[in-house]
């Protein structure tokens, strides 16, 4: 027997029972079951050669029937997305899924099938994470409807790393369990269950060393994808997705985080214990998997062009192909054959004319003359022709007939609904100290922002040093530094645009996980953006330009000034802000910005008097916080002024005569404090853009 000859090695001696939460007697789950699992006697596939049955296929026995894992089912799904491809043409709509049918028990499942099959669609369906409005069909979760944030109850890891940078492999784990586990749960218990998933994925060596970002390096391609698949085995889900998590792996690493997911099958951190050997789901998408990996599947769907191929166990995948004429070469990894044969060329197809002959084989010549869709089309027509289809449509049918009888009895049948795992108070707390952590570890931004403001203190210091009171240059010079501070600080939060957009992906896949909800995370961020990036370096400029200028010495003045210039600054940074959490990219949020800015420095009073523009056109005044902080900065600084001619005699209202002729108004207290209020408003609806955005934005996938 050559080493490398595939087939399909059948256990049959494991008991093959499986866990099923819906209310069905123990027989009719028994068979519901067994046309699930593998046939009883060992199987002479892969063109009748016996082959030694594996010792174990998936390495373990399949779960027991109190399985810690769920039953998805799903029925008649269909995924409909709409296309524009120019600018000119109408939108179309273009089914992904064409009416997918199945289900997925506990342990290995796996999802194959060409790239643009619609693997990921599905997956994302499954998991909860898909557009509702584009599908039609429904997902069953143990036999009951899929809740709606069935999400944050399922482990997601996505084909892209998602994970912070710039955190260590055990603080990464650390948030998750802090906020993914309830409160229930001690915090040594937090610690026990995190030190398990270091040891058991083999990141002791690293896991007090950074992940690594773009700019700094971390932990290797492995580790990295092993901490990602760690996140989410921290909270052991019921059921655990993973969309490609072999992508980008060298074959053994593949092997090694593939069997890690074999190993949470029997209960991943109980293993230690073992308090039991029960199994949990797990759903992964994957692409051409080598022999080691495919043999520890136990489902299997293999889509083309979203349609079923085959759908079954995944020990019985070539014999089911070899049933309808398609043989698998014998030094040939299976996962190439199946893609082989959805694809219509190389082995598969000489195997088809080898096969040509057969009785019950397809038809060769269209499929070799009919490639692409149309051979997907016979072969999605030829499984649901087999009896496996027959199996396993009528055990999904009878879940979903079940779960209808059932609501139409009036029973609800919901999944329980599981709500965040801690409170908004927690979830803002660790958000933030993740976000501390982040700058201080990262204090370029933070370094930058203050020297510039340091040094731009002391340029206006200095340019402008002690204006005195000299009537010829005391009023132009007095709204010459205005000009430049209010500029300084309009356009120095440019920076602001980066808070949402920088983070975006990680916010979207943990706001899906159920890590946080999105007002812990927005008020996290944004707490912790205002006082270090502005506050502070703000504050440096404020101490430092006021006293060189030689700006009034009086203390409520200075502090009004300081009150004027925060609000101007975070008026400017929640503009930012607003825009960068309705926008993907950062050269649209930076132009889209910078536009803003312009516009409201146009109807500042710098450029332009605004008392002499016409009526249509001033009242945009009314929308700039450039135009607001002027008048506040000069009524503060220009009311009782008073100035000195040439000759030493004072005059006492060429400020008030000066904030006139610029239409300020200036007489009561509240001429000044509205200015301030308007920039405060701003801010706030500002804000609240930005959170409506923000929420928006993690709702659509
Ligand atoms: N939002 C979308 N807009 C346009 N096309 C889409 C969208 N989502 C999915 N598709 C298309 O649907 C098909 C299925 O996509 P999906 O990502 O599910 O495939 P896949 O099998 O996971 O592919 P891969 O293996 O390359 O990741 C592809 O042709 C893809 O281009």
């Amino acid at each position: 027997m050559p080493k490398n000859s595939y087939s399909i090695n059948i256990i049959s001696t494991n008991s093959l029972t499986t866990q099923n939460s819906i209310s069905v007697d123990s027989s009719q789950e028994q068979a519901n079951y067994d046309s699930f699992s593998q046939t009883p006697n060992n199987a002479l596939i892969n063109n009748g050669r016996p082959e030694p049955p594996l010792k174990n296929v998936g390495g373990l026995s399949r779960p027991a029937p109190n399985s810690l894992g769920s039953q998805l089912s799903f029925h008649d799904i269909k995924y409909t997305i709409t296309v524009k491809n120019s600018f000119c043409k109408k939108a179309e709509k273009k089914e992904i899924l064409h009416g997918l049918t199945g289900l997925f028990k506990p342990g290995m499942n796996a999802i194959m099938g060409p790239t643009g099959c619609g693997k990921t669609t599905l997956l994302n369906i499954l998991a909860g994470r898909a557009d509702v409005q584009k599908l039609d069909g429904c997902v069953l979760v143990d036999g009951m409807k899929q809740p709606s944030n069935f999400r944050c109850m399922a482990g997601f890891v996505a084909q892209d790393d998602i994970v912070m940078g710039t955190l260590t492999v055990r603080e990464n784990f650390m948030f998750s369990a802090n906020l993914r586990l309830p409160k229930s749960i001690s915090k040594e218990e937090k610690i026990r269950k995190v030190d398990n998933a270091i040891y058991e994925l083999g990141l002791t060596q690293c896991a007090d060393s950074r992940v690594g970002t773009d700019l700094i390096r971390g932990v290797s391609g492995g580790e990295r994808k092993r901490t990602n698949i760690g996140m989410e085995l921290v909270i052991s889900p019921k059921v655990l997705f993973l969309d490609e998590p072999t992508t980008g792996l060298d074959s053994s690493t593949a092997f090694a985080v593939m069997s890690l997911l074999n190993v949470s099958k029997w209960n991943y951190f109980d293993i230690f214990s073992r308090i039991s050997k029960n199994g949990r789901t797990i759903i992964f998408s994957i692409h051409q998997p080598r022999y080691n990996i495919f043999k520890l599947f136990d489902g299997m769907l293999l889509l083309g062009a979203g349609r079923t191929i085959y759908h079954g166990p995944a020990s019985e995948t070539l014999q089911y192909f070899n049933s309808i004429g398609y043989e698998c070469e014998e030094h040939e990894n299976p996962s190439d054959f199946f893609l082989d044969v959805t694809n219509g060329d190389s082995t598969a197809v000489k195997a088809l004319f080898k096969s040509s002959d057969k009785k019950e084989g397809p038809d060769t010549d269209h499929h070799v003359t009919v490639p692409g869709k149309s051979l997907i089309f016979t072969l999605a027509e030829e499984f649901s022709k087999s009896s496996l289809a027959d199996k396993v449509y009528k055990e999904a049918n009878a879940i979903h007939q079940m779960y209808i009888t059932k609501r139409a009895s009036g029973d609800k049948m919901k999944y329980p609904v599981v709500l965040y795992a801690t409170s908004f108070v927690t979830q803002l707390y660790y958000v933030s100290l993740r976000a501390i952590k982040n700058i201080i570890r990262n204090p370029s931004a933070l370094m930058l922002q203050i020297t510039i403001m340091f040094f731009f203190g002391l340029f206006v210091g200095l340019l402008f040093f002690k204006l005195g009171t000299d009537i010829r240059g005391a009023i132009q010079n007095r709204t010459g530094a205005f000009f430049f501070i209010i500029m300084n600080q309009v356009f120095g939060n440019l920076s602001s645009i980066e808070l949402f957009i920088k983070e975006r992906r990680i916010f979207l896949h943990e706001c899906s996980g159920g890590f946080y909800r999105v007002s812990a995370y927005f008020f996290a961020k944004y707490l912790c953006d205002l006082f270090p990036m502005r506050i502070i370096p703000l504050t440096c400029f404020c101490v430092i330009a006021y006293f060189m200028v030689g700006f009034q010495m009086d203390v409520a003045k200075f502090f009004i000034f300081y009150l004027s210039y925060c609000l101007t600054t975070t008026s400017a940074s929640t503009i930012g802000f607003a825009v960068s959490s309705s926008t993907k990219t950062f050269q649209v949020a930076h132009l889209t910005t910078t536009f803003i800015f312009v516009f409201m420095q146009v109807f500042g009073g710098f450029l332009a008097n605004v008392t002499t523009m016409p009526n249509w056109l001033s009242w945009m005044q009314y929308l700039s916080i450039v135009r607001y902080s002027l008048n506040a900065l000069s009524i503060n600084e220009l009311k009782d002024l008073v100035l000195y001619q040439k000759n030493g005699s004072a005059i006492s209202d060429a400020g008030e005569e000066y904030l006139a002729s610029q239409g300020i108004r200036y007489e009561t207290a509240w001429d000044l404090w509205q200015n301030e209020m308007a920039m405060a408003v701003i801010s706030v609806g500002m804000l609240t853009i930005a959170y409506i955005q923000l929420l928006r934005s993690s709702k659509i996938r």
